[in-house]
């Protein structure tokens, strides 16, 4: 069993993480729980942000607040000096209420409503990267209404296909996201956004894809946009000062992912962009990169309660969790595969191959489908890992499943940081019929 960051197997033989034991946890907070290694994502954190200084390179390091939103991950995100990407009103306002400085937050989104502009430039965000034409005319609109300046970015589409799940390829040129950089759009778009004096159009942005292994998507795309910055800077007197590529970095969700350190990828683009910039006789722009899933992904644990069971014979063994779909939708919605353990005994050795179902009155809420396991009883504690990224930012309440709990564990402390919803938490939005 790969054990990951702090995780690891303690003197009595259970499953502990950020030096607190499992079982504690479970007792203390309840299941399902969602569990952060918090010195793990200081760790991606910092191995990014190293990556660049070391390589003396203008960056920032933008945390894709999608892959897990919270108030206290967000200050977490601050502490370690990272920059903010918000893809919604929602997003943008845990980032303020956590205290971020608005000067370090991305404002993304494809269909990005008139309020959530507003609400953007009233709080004078770092930036706003510009989806698409419509886009341009409204924030055009806002920003004369209100005499305000804004930097912005423009998301081109380059035409890439990361090497990824079909269902979250975003790079490609039919895609809902972005300016395409091969049929004139992304020039058209700046020639609306350059000489409009509310403006300053700080670079281009650009995002291939998700759970992606390979630095060569990340390359192609920044030779096909760095070629094209040598054209506008012809044509359009355009330098681009910030040169965006997007998150998207891999990580080990399984034995059969390979994914290269923060410090590899990064490097392996700079050279290239350097190498390009070169070329083409440019001013190196600043690199921005928006990690989600690498900063989070690895660093939470999901904790569950095991119930009933079912043998099929000759098929399979179901094992109910007291959670599914509702807290971990990747399973069902991409066939995401994950890893786990008994916490109370992880070292135990297997006995049984088991299909983890969650709860939820729906045949396709399976966590994992084929999962070595030893003998489970009605009080084993499952732990399924790498469940930090796009867990809990996409948990529901189907079947009126109340979400589960956020606990940071750092240094043998363990810190509520979401608590679990409750049943009146479920209804205190509806209204009765009289
Ligand atoms: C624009 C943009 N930036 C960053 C991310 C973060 O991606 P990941 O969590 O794969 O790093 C995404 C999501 O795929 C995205 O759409
Ligand atoms: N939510 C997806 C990835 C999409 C990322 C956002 N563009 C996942 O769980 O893998």
């Amino acid at each position: 069993m790969y054990f990951y960051g702090t995780t690891g197997v303690n003197k009595n033989g259970h499953l502990e993480v950020g030096g607190v034991d499992c079982l504690e946890l479970a007792k203390d907070f309840g299941t399902p729980l969602y569990v952060y290694d918090v010195a793990l994502i200081r760790e991606r954190a910092r191995g990014f942000k190293h990556a660049f200084d070391e390589q003396n390179v203008k960056a920032q390091v933008a945390y894709a607040s999608k892959a897990f939103s919270t108030v206290a991950m967000v200050q977490l995100a601050e502490e370690e000096g990272l920059s903010l990407d918000v893809v919604s009103g929602g997003e943008l306002y845990t980032a303020l209420a956590a205290g971020f400085p608005a000067e370090r937050i991305h404002f993304h989104g494809n269909n990005k409503s008139r309020e959530e502009l507003e609400m953007a430039l009233e709080h004078q965000i770092g930036c706003i990267v510009i989806d698409n034409f419509y886009e341009i005319d409204l924030l055009k609109s806002i920003c004369i209404e209100k005499s305000t300046k804004v930097n912005v970015l423009l998301r081109v589409t380059p035409g890439i296909e990361a090497h990824t799940h079909d269902y979250i390829l975003t790079g490609q040129e039919d895609s809902k996201f972005g300016f395409d950089l091969q049929n004139g759009q992304v020039e058209k778009a700046l020639e609306e956004t350059l000489p409009f004096d509310y403006f300053h159009v700080l670079g281009l942005h650009c995002h291939i894809g998700s759970q992606i292994f390979e630095t060569m998507g990340f390359l192609l795309a920044a030779r096909k946009i760095v070629e094209k910055m040598a054209e506008w800077q012809e044509k359009l007197s355009f330098e681009s000062e910030v040169l965006n590529l997007g998150g998207g970095f891999g990580i080990r969700y399984t034995q059969e992912d390979e994914p290269l350190l923060p410090s590899q990828y990064v490097s392996e683009i700079i050279k290239e962009v350097k190498h390009l910039i070169e070329y083409y006789s440019l001013k190196m722009p600043e690199i921005w990169i928006e990690p989600g899933r690498s900063l989070v992904g690895d660093a939470g644990i999901t904790l569950y309660k095991i119930g009933s069971s079912k043998d099929v014979p000759n098929v399979r063994k179901y094992l109910a969790v007291d959670g599914g779909m509702s807290d971990n939708i990747r399973p069902a919605l991409y066939q995401a595969k994950y890893e786990a353990v008994l916490a109370n005994k992880p070292l135990a050795r297997a006995n049984e191959t088991v299909s983890i179902a969650g709860k939820c009155c729906e045949s396709g809420d399976m966590l994992i489908w084929d999962l070595p396991l030893p003998e489970t009883g009605e009080d084993d504690l499952l732990a399924v890992f790498c469940t930090g990224a796009y867990g809990y930012s996409m948990a529901n309440n189907y079947n009126r499943i109340p979400r589960p709990a956020v606990v940071f564990v750092e240094n043998g402390n363990a810190t509520l940081v979401v608590k679990r919803e409750t049943y009146e938490d479920l209804i205190k939005h509806d209204l009765p019929l009289k």
